[in-house]
C-alpha cells in the first residue's frame, strides 16, 4: 500500500512537471503570443499551440491511473498495465506529430531565420523526453507497485501456493530473452569459444572491413546511374566504375575470409561442445538412462548442439555485420538528406509493429506445424522400424495414406502461414518506398537533394530495412540457440548421482568371494517399489551358484548391484569383503564380467566385439581364440565370410540370437574375469551348444566364481548351489538334490 502511494505521488509529480516544463518553455521564450500566431488564428505550419496537447493528455492519463490505483491498490496496477498500449500509442502519436511539424517548419524559410526556431527545438526535445519519461514511469510504476502488492498478498496467505514449475522445467520457448540470458548461458557459450579467440579476432577484423566496404556501395551505384542517365556526368563513368570495382574486390576478399574464419570457428565449437556433452552423458549413472529417453539424448547431441553452435557463430557474424552496416548507412542517409531520413525513421516503427504482429502469429502457428510434423514422423518411424510387421499384414497402403493425412494436416496450417506472409509482405515492403519516392521527388524539385543523392538514398533505405530485418532474425535465432544451449549445458554440467570415479581400491588379484549383506533395493525411477528386501547370501571363490525364482523376483537386480549399476538402498554388496563401490571403476569391471539377458553387440567386426573395452596390450590373438572356443563360438565364426573380421551389423542383427550370445560369452571370457555373471546367457542356445558352453565353463571353474541366472533346469542343476529368490527375498538355498528333497518353492518351480 505504502509503495503504491509512493508510486502515485511520483506519477502525479512527474506529470505536473511535464506541464510545468512546457509552460516554462513557453513563458521563457515569451511565446505566449505565438499560440495563435500573433493573433492571426491557428495555423498548423506556424503555430506552437499543439505542443500543449500531449502534456495535457499525459497528465490526464496519469491522474486517472493514480485514482485507479488509490481506489484498488491490489488490482489497480494490473488494470493500469492493461492500458500500456494506450500509453505507447499516445507517445507514438506525439513523436510522429513532432517530427511532422519539424518537416513542415523546415520548409518555411522565414521560420528558420526567425526567433521561434530555438524555442521550437526546445519544445521538440521536451516533447520527446516527456513521452519517454511517461512510458518509463507507467511501465515501471505500475509493474513495481503491482508486484509489491502481489508479493504482499502472497506473504499474507497462510498456504503458500506455487505452481510447482521450476524455472528450468519451463519450456525455453516460454522464456523471455532476458530470462535466458540471465542464466549465464551466453557466458557459458562464450567460454567454450575462448580457445578459438585468434580465429574470432581475424574473422571479426575481416567482418568489419567487409561491412565498411559494403556501406559505400550504394553511394557508388547512385553515382554510376547518374553518370549513365545524365550526359554531363558521363565523363566520370569509367573512374567511378574503377573505384567501385576496387571496393567490390576488397569487400569480396574480406567477406570470403570472414566467412571462412567464422565457419571454421563454428565447426570447432560444435565438435568441442559435442565432445563435452558426450563425455558427460557416458559417465551418468545407469538410473539416469532408465528415466531419460534415448531420443532426447541423441537430439541434445545432434540438433541442439548444432542449433547452439551454428547459431552463436552465425548470429554473432550477422549481428555485428548488420550493426556496423546500419550505423554507417544511417550516417550516409542523414548526410544525403536529413528530411528523407526522418521520413524513413517514422516509417520503420510502423513496419516493426506489423512485423511483431506477424512474428507472434507465425511463432504460434509454427508450434502447431512442429507438433503435426512430429505426429507424421511418428508414423514414419514406426513403419521403418517394423517393416516386417507392416509387410506381413499387407498394410503398406494403409500406412501411406495415414502418413499422407498427417502431412496434409501440416499443410493446412502452412496455407494459413503463406497467406499471412503475403499480407505481411504487402504491408511492409512497398509503402515506405512509395512515400519516400513521393517526398524525395518534392525535395528534388525544391532542389533540396541531388538526383544522385536521391538514388543513393533509396538504395540506403533498402539496405537499412535489410539490416534491421536480419537483426530481427538474429533475435529469433538467439532465442532458439539459448533455449537449446540451456538444455545442453544442463546435461554437460549434470553431476552423476553415482560417480564412476568414486572408488580407489585396485587389488592386483582377488579370490572372487561375493557377499550380499542385508541388501534392500529400489530402482531410482520407482523408489516406492521395493525390489530386494534384506537379501543376504554368499558365493565362495570357485563356486557356481544359480539364482532361480519366478520372473520379476529380483535376480537380475542382484547382478546389477554386483556390477554397481545402482547402489543398494540398505546393506552392502562386497567382493572379497570390500564394498563394490570402493573398487576403481575400471578394475571392478576387469574382475567381474557380465553376459546379459539380451547381449548387445556393436556395429563392428566380430573380433572388435570380442575385445570391446580392452587395450591392445590386454589381449592377444591366442586369448581371443581361446575365449571363442570356450564359448563354443569359434566354429561358427570361422564359417562366416570374413571369419573374425565379419561385420555383425547394427546391434548384431546379422547374427542369430544364439550366435550373438556366444560372441557375448567370448567377450566376457577374453578378460579372464575372476567373477563371471551369466544372466540367462545361454537361453537362446540349442541344447547341444549350451551343453558345450557349460562344459567349458565347468573346466575353467577352478579359478572363477560363477553366478548364473537361468530358467532351464539343465543349466541350474549343474550349479554347486542354488539360491531361490521370490518377491525380492531369499526363500531357499541348497544344491539341486537338497532342494528337491525339501519339496519347497524350488521343487514346485521344477515341477511347474
Ligand atoms: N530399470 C528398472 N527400473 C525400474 N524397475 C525395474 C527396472 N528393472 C527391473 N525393474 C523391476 O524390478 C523388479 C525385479 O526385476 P528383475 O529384472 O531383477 O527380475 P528377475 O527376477 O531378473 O526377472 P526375470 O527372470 O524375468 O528376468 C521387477 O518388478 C521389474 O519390473
Amino acid at each position: 500500500m505504502v509503495l503504491s502511494l509512493v508510486y502515485i505521488y511520483i506519477f502525479i509529480f512527474l506529470s505536473f512537471l511535464d506541464l510545468l516544463t512546457t509552460a516554462v518553455i513557453f513563458a521563457h521564450g515569451n511565446q505566449w503570443n505565438l499560440l495563435w500566431t500573433d493573433g492571426q488564428g491557428y495555423n498548423f505550419s506556424t503555430s506552437f499551440v499543439d505542443f500543449w496537447i500531449f502534456p495535457v493528455v499525459r497528465t490526464s492519463l496519469a491522474i486517472g491511473a493514480a485514482f485507479g490505483i488509490l481506489r484498488n491498490p491490489i488490482q489497480g496496477p494490473a488494470n493500469c498495465k492493461k492500458y500500456e498500449w494506450l500509453i505507447t500509442f499516445v507517445s507514438a502519436v506525439n513523436l510522429y506529430y513532432a517530427c511532422i511539424k519539424l518537416l513542415v517548419y523546415s520548409h518555411d524559410e522565414t521560420f528558420i531565420a526567425g526567433p521561434k526556431l530555438t524555442w521550437f527545438w526546445v519544445l521538440f526535445a521536451w516533447s520527446l523526453i516527456g513521452s519517454a519519461l511517461f512510458i518509463l514511469q507507467w511501465r515501471y510504476g505500475t509493474i513495481q507497485s503491482g508486484e509489491s502488492q502481489q508479493n504482499a498478498s502472497i506473504n499474507t496467505e497462510t498456504s503458500s501456493s506455487t505452481d510447482g514449475l521450476s524455472d528450468t522445467a519451463k519450456d525455453p520457448d516460454e522464456k523471455t530473452f532476458l530470462e535466458l540470458v540471465s542464466r549465464a548461458t551466453i557466458g557459458k557459450m562464450l567460454s567454450y569459444s575462448v580457445p578459438d579467440w585468434p580465429l574470432i579476432l581475424v574473422g571479426t577484423i575481416f567482418l568489419v572491413g567487409a561491412s565498411l566496404g559494403q556501406i559505400f556501395l550504394p553511394l557508388f551505384v547512385g553515382k554510376v546511374i547518374t553518370a549513365i542517365v545524365q550526359p554531363e556526368h558521363q565523363s566520370n563513368f569509367v573512374n567511378i566504375i574503377i573505384e567501385m570495382a576496387g571496393i567490390a574486390v576488397a569487400v569480396a576478399i574480406c567477406s570470403g575470409c570472414r566467412a571462412g574464419c567464422l565457419m571454421y570457428y563454428m565447426q570447432r565449437l560444435n565438435i568441442r561442445i559435442r565432445n563435452a556433452l558426450f563425455q558427460s552423458i557416458v559417465v551418468q549413472e545407469i538410473g539416469f538412462f532408465d528415466e531419460v529417453r534415448t531420443g532426447d539424448l541423441t537430439s541434445r547431441l545432434t540438433s541442439d548442439v548444432t542449433t547452439m553452435s551454428d547459431t552463436i557463430g552465425l548470429n554473432f557474424n550477422i549481428f555485428l555485420r548488420n550493426l556496423i552496416k546500419a550505423i554507417g548507412v544511417c550516417i550516409f542517409m542523414f548526410a544525403l538528406s536529413w528530411r528523407l531520413s526522418v521520413v524513413t525513421f517514422l516509417g520503420l516503427p510502423l513496419i516493426f509493429m506489423v512485423s511483431k504482429v506477424y512474428g507472434s502469429y507465425y511463432k504460434k502457428t509454427q508450434k502447431v506445424v512442429q507438433d503435426r510434423f512430429a505426429k507424421a514422423n511418428e508414423v514414419a518411424q514406426d513403419v521403418c522400424s517394423s517393416m516386417q510387421t507392416v509387410r506381413s499384414f499387407a498394410n503398406e497402403s494403409g500406412e501411406i495414406s495415414e502418413y499422407k493425412q498427417r502431412l496434409f494436416d501440416v499443410l493446412k496450417i502452412q496455407i494459413k502461414q503463406a497467406m499471412s506472409y503475403t499480407v505481411y509482405v504487402w504491408c511492409t515492403k512497398e509503402f515506405l518506398l512509395v512515400f519516400t519516392l513521393w517526398y524525395g521527388g518534392q525535395l528534388l524539385l525544391l532542389d533540396k537533394i541531388s538526383s544522385q543523392g536521391f538514388i543513393s538514398f533509396i538504395l540506403y533505405q533498402e539496405e537499412l530495412g535489410e539490416c534491421f530485418s536480419e537483426i530481427g532474425d538474429v533475435y529469433t535465432g538467439m532465442m532458439q540457440a539459448l533455449g537449446a544451449a540451456e538444455k545442453v549445458f544442463e546435461l554437460i554440467e549434470r553431476k552423476p548421482k553415482l560417480g564412476i570415479d568414486d572408488g580407489t581400491e585396485n587389488p592386483k588379484q582377488i579370490q572372487g568371494h561375493i557377499s550380499f549383506k542385508n541388501v534392500s533395493f529400489s530402482y531410482p525411477s520407482r523408489p516406492d517399489q521395493t525390489v530386494l528386501e534384506n537379501v543376504s547370501f554368499e558365493v565362495n571363490p570357485g563356486e557356481v551358484v544359480a539364482l532361480v525364482g519366478p520372473s520379476g523376483g529380483g535376480k537380475s537386480s542382484c547382478v546389477k548391484l554386483l556390477q554397481r549399476f545402482y547402489e543398494p538402498t540398505a546393506g552392502s554388496v562386497c567382493l572379497d569383503g570390500i564394498d563394490v563401490s570402493s573398487y576403481e571403476h575400471q578394475r571392478l569391471h576387469e574382475l567381474v564380467s557380465l553376459v546379459g539377458q539380451e547381449p548387445v553387440l556393436y556395429a563392428r567386426s566380430v573380433r572388435e566385439n570380442i575385445v570391446y573395452g580392452l587395450d591392445s596390450d590386454q589381449y592377444s590373438e591366442e586369448s581371443i581364440l581361446h575365449a571363442s572356443k570356450l564359448a563354443n563360438a569359434h566354429d561358427f565364426i570361422m564359417s562366416l565370410c570374413d571369419k573374425y573380421n565379419t561385420e555383425t551389423g547394427e546391434k548384431g542383427t546379422q547374427l542369430s540370437g544364439g550366435q550373438k550370445q556366444r560372441v557375448a560369452i567370448a567377450r566376457a571370457l577374453v578378460r579372464n574375469p575372476r567373477v563371471l555373471l551369466l544372466d540367462e546367457a545361454t537361453s537362446a542356445l540349442d541344447t547341444e551348444s549350451e551343453y558345450l558352453v557349460q562344459e567349458a565353463l565347468e573346466h575353467s571353474k577352478s579359478h572363477r566364481t560363477v553366478l548364473l541366472i537361468a530358467h532351464r533346469l539343465s543349466t541350474v542343476e549343474r550349479a554347486d548351489r542354488i539360491i531361490v529368490i521370490v518377491k525380492g527375498k531369499v526363500e531357499e538355498t541348497g544344491s539341486h538334490v537338497e532342494l528337491m528333497e525339501k519339496q519347497g518353492t524350488y521343487y514346485n518351480l521344477v515341477y511347474r
